[in-house]
């Protein structure tokens, strides 16, 4: 288990600026063995720090990171049972795939060359080409590959699936839920595709400017949303009805007399609520991860000025 309890980041204040600049803001998640976690976030939004933070780059500011119930900043143990693939991995570009191997064969003892071997011929990625004359999605392929074939215990990909097509994509995904299946491994995925992240992993979490918005089980984040339509026939639906009957409204919008709303909470317990109204039509439709994080930024004001502005 992966634990982040309360964790602040503080970068040092550029020359001019009054105040040291917060990345992350109290940030606490568990992230359990055997699962794929998604992070997602706006532009600037602190995943990359977070992920720098969970294999100890460098150390929290408050708050701590452990993983198995240690530390990780200045943990070699610790730091061991971690591989990050962050999003400009290919520093040896010199190296050819054979060199890539005994490169991490050389650190981390039960990294498999079966499994490195297997999943290269796989997907066609020439042995002895230098990685330099590699495309950016062959790239890619060749660090999840090495990031599988080490067998740590933590896998983590920042910008996972950038630079690969979508048939790729697939291959990759599949490949990966595959290979952690059959051990008691935990992948970390951050991706700007809220679609993907929604398809692939089973416990995702939301920052915005270096605040955790929410964080659990896909299933469970999505149920506690919904999209309500709903008219009162001659009445004109308004948010404050909506909301004296108790919903907490994200976003309302009218066409004719039919109102739609996108609420907090669960489907069932936000028709109940509307029932006292007598409406004529009463529907709630589940929201898509990724509707749920567009509003979620949304409500936070996330784009407004840069809308206004054009
Ligand atoms: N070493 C650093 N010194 C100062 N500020 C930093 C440093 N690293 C990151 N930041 C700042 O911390 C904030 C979070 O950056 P981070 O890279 O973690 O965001 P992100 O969520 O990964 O963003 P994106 O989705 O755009 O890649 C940004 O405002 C960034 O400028």
């Amino acid at each position: 288990m992966i634990e982040i309890n309360n964790v602040t980041m503080k970068f040092d204040k550029n020359k001019g600026e009054k105040e040291d600049f917060t990345a992350l803001d109290r940030v606490s998640i568990n992230i359990p063995e055997s699962c794929i976690y998604g992070f997602l976030g706006s532009n600037g939004a602190g995943k990359s720090t977070l992920m720098r933070l969970m294999c100890g780059v460098y150390p929290c500011t408050e708050g701590s990171i452990k993983i198995d119930g240690r530390e990780v900043f200045d943990d070699p143990e610790a730091k061991g049972k971690i591989f990050f693939v962050n999003d400009e991995t290919i520093q040896y570009s010199t190296y050819t795939l054979k060199d890539l191997k005994n490169y991490y064969k050389c650190y981390y003892p039960q990294f498999s060359e079966e499994v490195f071997d297997r999943l290269t011929e796989k997907l066609s990625l020439p042995q002895n080409k230098r990685m330099s004359q590699f495309s950016k999605g062959m790239k890619r392929q060749a660090v999840v590959v090495a990031a599988l074939s080490c067998k740590t215990k933590y896998i983590m990909l920042d910008e996972a699936f950038d630079g690969l097509d979508p048939a790729m994509r697939k291959i990759i995904k599949t490949m990966i839920v595959d290979e952690l299946m059959d051990r008691d491994a935990a992948m970390i995925v951050s991706s700007h595709n809220v679609a993907e992240i929604n398809e692939l992993c089973d416990r995702a979490m939301l920052i915005h400017q270096g605040h955790l918005i929410f964080a659990g089980e896909v299933d469970e984040i999505k149920s506690g949303f919904c999209k309500l339509q709903t008219s009162l026939g001659s009445r004109q639906m308004t948010k404050e009805m909506a909301e004296a009957a108790g919903l907490e409204v994200m976003q309302f919008s009218t066409l004719g007399s039919v109102a739609q709303m996108i609420v907090r909470g669960g489907a069932e317990d936000c028709l109940a609520k509307l029932k006292g109204l007598s409406p004529i039509l009463l529907e709630a439709v589940p929201l898509t991860l990724e509707e749920i994080f567009i509003y979620e930024l949304e409500v936070r004001g996330y784009g407004a000025d840069i809308l206004k502005e054009n």
